[in-house]
């Protein structure tokens, strides 16, 4: 039976290849409850992966994945209901309002009609979306999109947030919003997981971090013992090891 001690994620030993590259490998991380946890690594590192895995979309090669203590693979069911998930790419029904998305995704969930209404115009609201009311998913920009992906993973009001990126191509108002609901949903007992590559977004609202390289956890725990006396993406290039490119390979790019 899970209870409030147990994390709100907790993977061990997590590890998926594709053909010969391993994408993620024997990967290690506790999200404490009611905490914030950036995950962060270059492009590739295996973020996508490792989440993925975390939350049953993927299935991993070994490991395991709880939250909170439930295990994602022989307890689906119940696991997936404690969480919601926007995932990278973000597939949903396109020719369909946000509305209608919400509606139809809730009550496929099993949420009462009623509640589904109340939620839907809450989080069209808040998300600022319900001046598109009559505009398609298909027909979204980028940022639209990530915001009813947001939308969809609070609608059934899960215990844990899982955000694959969730500030990638959404403008400063918007993600000021998001911010805000993130915060909001932390201080009312919730916990989140987001990969990011923006580090000083990261410092700001997440309590945790754990940096991925090369598929593998590098670093992970409360922010201020990774990072230290240095800010985080100093830290980050420091762990992942800058690569930096001479530019005299471009040097037809000078006047
Ligand atoms: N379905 C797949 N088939 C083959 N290779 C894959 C697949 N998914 C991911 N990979 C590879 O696994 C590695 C990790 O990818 P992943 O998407 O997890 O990284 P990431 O850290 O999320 O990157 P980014 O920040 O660029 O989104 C990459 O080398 C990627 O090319």
């Amino acid at each position: 039976m899970p209870t409030h001690r147990e994390p709100a994620l907790r993977v061990a030993g997590l590890r998926k290849a594709f053909g010969d590259h391993v994408a993620a490998d024997d990967i290690q991380l506790t999200v404490p409850a009611g905490s914030c946890y950036g995950l962060v690594g270059p492009n590739g590192a295996g973020k996508t992966t490792t989440l993925a895995m975390a939350v049953g979309l993927l299935r991993p090669d070994a490991g395991r994945a709880e939250i909170f203590g439930v295990d994602v693979w022989s307890d689906p069911v119940r696991a997936k209901g404690l969480i919601g998930v926007l995932p990278d790419g973000n597939a949903m029904p396109e020719r369909l309002t946000g509305r209608e998305v919400l509606t139809y995704l809730g009550l496929l969930r099993g949420l009462p009609h009623e509640v589904v209404a109340e939620r839907t115009g809450d989080l069209l609201q808040v998300l600022e979306l319900d001046a598109a009311e009559r505009t398609l998913v298909i027909e979204y920009s980028t940022g639209m999109r990530k915001k009813i992906g947001l939308a969809v993973a609070l609608l059934h009001a899960p215990r844990l947030l899982v955000l694959d990126e969730p500030f990638e191509a959404v403008d400063p108002v918007s993600a000021a919003t998001i911010r805000a609901i993130l915060r909001g949903f932390i201080g009312g007992g919730g916990s989140v997981i987001i990969s990011s590559h923006v580090m000083p977004l990261v410092e700001q609202i997440c309590d945790h971090v754990g940096v991925i390289s090369d598929g593998r956890v590098v670093a992970a725990g409360p922010l201020a013992d990774v990072r230290g006396a240095a800010t985080l993406e100093d830290t980050f290039v420091d762990l992942v090891g800058a690569r930096p490119r001479a530019t005299e390979g471009l040097a037809w790019l000078s006047s």
